[in-house]
């Protein structure tokens, strides 16, 4: 820096939070006291108060875990103008890396990676320091293309940006969102600019979608596009492609642009997700090595042109060089369906959980809206970081592989001494580039292990950032406002589903391997409370199983006629409605307190039970199968969509479900409750002159069955629709037999018992 820094360039403030912690208390000294109820009278029941003890446990100890997450909350407030200030002229910024990447030209449809390159093209940075990366793991020519002609726009599109600092940057956004009001008030240049800019932009979409529709770019595979064709998207050669290089380096130009699909082989793992990172990071260590690196799903994009400074501001902070690893934004969504019905906008999760990491290690990486430091994703641990040494660096980059111009380039990185060779364009480095995006350049080496992602989960992000943790590095949680970058949440019931089965898979993976962070924390430098956070978060797999068998216990009682809650003459039954009671009048006032309505709560609340049941339940089976060969856990992609008008609007937000096993066991949850429900209001268990009043079910049993009636009742619905709002025949038949099956099972058991 220029000018000695005088003002901070940010801030780390305590929030307070005394209600907060008075509540959770309250609730953490009530399941005690529940937990104490149960040792008590254990003796005078059978198994389903063992069982119920369990859960119970259970519950208890993954509530101090949240209460841990939650009770020192911090807040990053940064300030890019000091750090605009600080560094003088622009000229002082360090570089940054930035890596797209996307998989799928159908499940992500290429204008909406289009909309976050431009996104990321323009902004707020001098142009000559940044350099994007696309990976394109579907090896599409339609990205390709779309690619290409959005570069093009881009030459007009940025400078516009730039010239009436345009606030949100990514084309769709802004020509359909933002207010035309804006408009009365601007000059007539400007008004004249946009409109041309809007119908240049149009002619981009209509390109692309015409090129979507063919599902072929019009080129036959001539020119530029000859190595696209006959490419297989899982066996196929290496492409890179310069597409724009910013050669005179000018700051106010163009950032550079390069496609690169690494290459693919049948039978070669290439560790979806966290493979093509590594690849980029190679890759892109050889054309610019910029000492930051920036990456966000091909769905994100930069909402706040300043995201970079403001991200520059935590790392370059006084201290920040021997402490803090990576900034990390939360993941914002647009046009996210109202009330979140499928509980997937996560705000209160990021507002207290993430917010409340914060002021330890810090924030978890979320796999997008975050920057990292190269030298830390080489392995650099917080020790190490003023004394470089020659033994260091052979220790660090033994295992890095066979390209001489890659260990260079790293030690480079290292030691600090940024960017490349000048005068040299990107396109003469490109043959190094090849080299190490082959897919055979791992064998042998610690990348995915040591070096860069680490491979072996699905949720590689918390894995790698885990890795990142536990050799003592910190993290920051950068929320400025606007978010800098908003994405897209899944809109539909299967597509949730699918995510969430993938991160139940991967987190429970990273739990049961040599990264646990138990480990981590006995034999390494993670911080017991960050500890905790990440057990919180990786046992996600295992809630299935007690949140099943809890569900199980109130039908089972139901049926067999006995109790394993409180009954209404025993006082004890104060204790779970006091439960019941404040912890849900404490999640609401979360809710509310984050500006989201009563519906949002409870969709969270639903689907937090659905998600647990049904999504969670297989990812527990996939990891448990998988030693024995019956399961292999795939990345699987999800869907996205830029505008989710589909079938009008009363439709939205409402269930939908597809032929997957996966709505097997919600639907048989439900079903069975539905007959509990109803054997239990008719007293059907028992000859009515029979009065077993003090050992038979009760009104508990009853409320907790209609209790989870509620929280299925989009499967309730889905029972009697059709289409994607209906469950499917085959899925209601299997599950009507295991829910008959469980039943007959809970009867007998009864009888014998
Ligand atoms: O083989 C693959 C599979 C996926 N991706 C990319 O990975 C990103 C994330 O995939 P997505 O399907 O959007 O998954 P999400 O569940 O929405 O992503 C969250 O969870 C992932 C881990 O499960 C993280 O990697 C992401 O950053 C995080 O946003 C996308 O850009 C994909 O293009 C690849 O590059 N190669
Ligand atoms: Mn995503």
């Amino acid at each position: 820096m220029a000018n000695p820094i005088s003002l901070p360039l940010y801030e780390k403030i305590p929030r307070k939070n005394t209600l907060q912690k008075i509540l959770d208390i309250i609730i953490f000294f009530l399941l005690l006291y529940f937990l104490i109820y149960r040792l008590l009278h254990l003796k005078n029941h059978g198994t389903t108060w063992l069982l119920a003890f369990i859960c119970e446990s259970w519950f208890t100890f993954t509530w101090v875990l949240v209460l841990n997450m939650k009770w020192n909350p911090v807040i990053f407030k940064t300030h890019p103008n000091h750090l605009l200030q600080a560094a003088g002229e622009t000229d002082e910024l360090p570089s940054v890396d930035i890596f797209v990447t996307t998989a799928d030209p159908v499940l992500e449809p290429p204008i909406i990676n289009v909309n976050t390159v431009l996104s990321l093209l323009a902004v707020d940075y001098p142009a000559h320091k940044l350099a994007c990366y696309v990976s394109d793991d579907g090896c599409s020519p339609l990205t390709y293309y779309s690619l290409v002609e959005a570069s093009k726009f881009a030459q007009l599109w940025v400078p516009f940006c730039k010239k009436y600092d345009i606030q949100v940057r990514a084309p769709f956004k802004y020509f359909f969102n933002d207010p035309v009001i804006t408009l009365s008030d601007s000059t007539k240049e400007f008004q004249h600019e946009r409109k041309r800019m809007k119908e240049e932009y149009e002619e981009l979409c209509h390109k692309i979608d015409v090129a979507v529709q063919k599902s072929m770019p019009p080129c036959d595979f001539i020119g530029d596009f000859v190595e696209f064709s006959g490419v297989e998207c899982k066996n196929h050669p290496t492409i890179i492609k310069v597409m724009w290089d910013n050669k005179e380096g000018l700051p106010d130009g163009l950032p550079h642009l390069v496609y690169i699909s690494r290459e693919k082989k049948h039978k070669h793992p290439h560790h979806y997700k966290a493979g093509s990172m590594n690849a980029l990071t190679r890759v892109s260590a050889l054309m610019t090595n910029a000492p930051y690196i920036l990456n966000v799903d091909c769905d994100m994009f930069v909402n706040n042109p300043k995201a970079i400074l403001h991200a520059m501001c935590v790392l370059l902070g006084s201290k920040s060089e021997s402490e803090i690893a990576f900034a990390q934004f939360p993941q914002v969504f647009y046009d996210g369906l109202k009330d979140d019905p499928y509980g997937n906008q996560m705000v209160v999760l990021q507002e207290y959980m993430a917010r409340g990491i914060a002021g330890f290690q810090g924030p978890f990486y979320g796999g997008t809206g975050c920057f990292h430091r190269r030298k830390i994703i080489y392995g650099l641990s917080p020790d190490n970081v003023a004394s470089v040494n020659g033994k260091l660096v052979e220790d660090i980059f033994s295992k890095i592989g066979n390209s001489k111009e890659l260990t260079e380039s790293a030690i480079d990185a290292l030691e600090g001494k940024t960017g490349t060779p000048a005068n040299q364009s990107l396109q003469s480095r490109i043959e190094a580039a090849y080299k190490v995006a082959d897919c055979g350049y791992e064998y042998g080496t610690s990348w995915g292990t040591k070096l860069g992602w680490i491979y072996g989960s699905t949720t590689e992000d918390m894995q790698t950032g885990l890795r990142i943790h536990k050799r003592g590095w910190r993290s920051a949680y950068c929320t400025p406002n606007p978010p800098a970058f908003l994405g897209c949440a899944p809109s539909g019931g299967p597509t949730t589903m699918t995510q969430q089965k993938r991160w139940a898979t991967g987190l429970l993976e990273i739990l049961l391997s040599r990264n646990c962070p138990i480990f981590a924390f006995l034999f390494e430098k993670l911080q017991w409370r960050q500890c905790l956070a990440y057990v919180w978060l990786l046992t996600w797999g295992l809630r299935p199983v007690f949140e099943l068998c809890y569900a199980a216990l109130p039908a089972y009682c139901i049926i067999a006629d006995s109790h394993f809650l409180p009954k209404v003459q025993e006082p004890a039954l104060y204790v779970p409605v006091a439960l019941f009671l404040t912890y849900n009048i404490y999640t609401l006032s979360e809710y509310l307190r984050t500006g989201q309505s009563v519906r949002a709560w409870w969709n969270n609340q639903r689907m937090a039970r659905v998600t647990t049941l049904t999504a969670w339940l297989f990812g527990f089976f996939s990891v448990m199968l998988k030693p024995f060969g019956l399961s292999e856990t795939v990345f699987e992609v999800t869907q996205k969509e830029q505008s989710i008008d589909i079938g009008g609007a009363d439709d939205e937000g409402r269930f939908t479900f597809n032929e997957s096993p996966i709505f097997v066991p919600g639907t048989t949850i439900l079903l069975v409750h539905l007959t509990t429900l109803v054997v239990s209001l008719l007293k059907l268990q028992h000859p009515p002159a029979d009065h077993h009043d003090m050992h038979g079910s009760g009104l508990g049993e009853t409320f907790y069955s209609g209790w989870l009636v509620l929280f299925f009742l989009p499967f309730f619905k889905g029972l009697f629709q059709k289409g994607r709002h209906g469950i499917p025949k085959a899925t209601i038949y299997k599950s009507a037999t295991l829910a008959f099956l469980f039943l007959y099972w809970c009867k007998r058991t009864a009888m014998t018992g």
